[in-house]
């Protein structure tokens, strides 16, 4: 099977810090890919890095294409889609039209098209409607986003990454403010996303959530790749203990080591 995406030695510095140290790994097709770490991993910058929005050295590949000199705006083009950790809607237009703008890719000539035709195309009205019901948020295409819940709102950042219909979806901490249950519940919809089909890798703190919906886990500390593995080989990782655990001062880090030592239970075994 081809690989659909991997970097190798992917390497980001600023300035003496070395943010992203020469990691590299592959993700098959329809697999769901956790990425943690403690604060200041590397986590965001791996995702820069990726969609090119930070100068990177190493290489990333996706579907047999070496996108590591493709600028970013044409790195979406080629299938990968992301979200950001800020949930930045346009608050003056509905759910359907914040998915629409992004769902229309931009040209030079994409002015006058709209001089002439003022309506967005067939194929991104498309992509808007089955964005909506693959999340099955239909129900709010109408809806204003400062009437959406916090809930609500990570569905349609998602929905609206999807709009774009990626083949790799890169999201940064989606579930972040959500309590557990509805995170869980929300992770579970991206499982289906993937059980469909996409490539998901999602940067979240919350190990719980993370060990129970994903397929394979990739750990960052300091910039380096620490441990890869399926849920139970991370949970088992002493090196993944250690960097959880090495840093009590940070209380997110701390949170995230009790999250661990929490899931370790054998009752919480990934669901599927
Ligand atoms: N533009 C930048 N210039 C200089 N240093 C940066 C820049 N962006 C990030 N860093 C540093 O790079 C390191 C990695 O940051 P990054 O945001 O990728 O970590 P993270 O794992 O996403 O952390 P968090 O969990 O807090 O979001 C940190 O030490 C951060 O301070």
């Amino acid at each position: 099977m081809m690989t659909r995406f991997g970097v190798h030695d992917l390497t980001v510095q600023f300035g003496g810090l070395r943010a992203l140290d020469q990691v590299s790994f592959a993700v098959e097709p329809a697999t769901f890919v956790g990425l943690i770490g403690p604060n200041g991993a590397g986590k965001t910058t791996f995702m820069d890095a990726v969609t090119g929005f930070t100068p990177a050295t190493g290489t990333v590949t996706f579907e047999g294409h070496d996108l590591s000199r493709v600028p970013a705006h044409r790195r979406i083009r080629t299938g990968i889609g992301r979200t950001f950790q800020t949930l930045e809607l346009f608050e003056d237009l509905t759910v359907r039209e914040n998915l629409t703008a992004a769902a229309e890719k931009s040209t030079w000539w994409s002015p006058l098209v709209d001089l002439v035709r003022p309506r967005p195309s067939r194929a991104a009205a498309e992509a808007v409607e089955d964005a909506l019901s693959r999340l099955r948020i239909e129900d709010l295409a109408d809806v204003l986003p400062p009437d959406l819940s916090l809930g609500q709102r990570k569905f349609v950042t998602v929905a609206r990454a999807l709009a774009l219909r990626p083949r790799l979806l890169l999201l940064d901490e989606p579930a972040a403010g959500l309590g557990t249950s509805e995170a869980l519940a929300f992770a579970a919809r991206l499982r289906e996303l993937v059980e469909e089909g996409l490539t998901i890798i999602m940067i979240d703190h919350d190990m719980g959530m993370v060990l129970k919906v994903c397929d394979e886990i990739h750990v960052l500390d300091f910039g380096r790749l620490i441990a890869s593995g399926d849920p139970e080989a991370i949970r088992q990782d002493p090196r993944v203990i250690q960097a959880y655990l090495g840093v009590d001062d940070d209380p997110a880090a701390a949170e995230a080591a009790e999250a661990a030592e929490a899931a370790v239970g054998p009752e919480n075994g990934p669901v599927r």
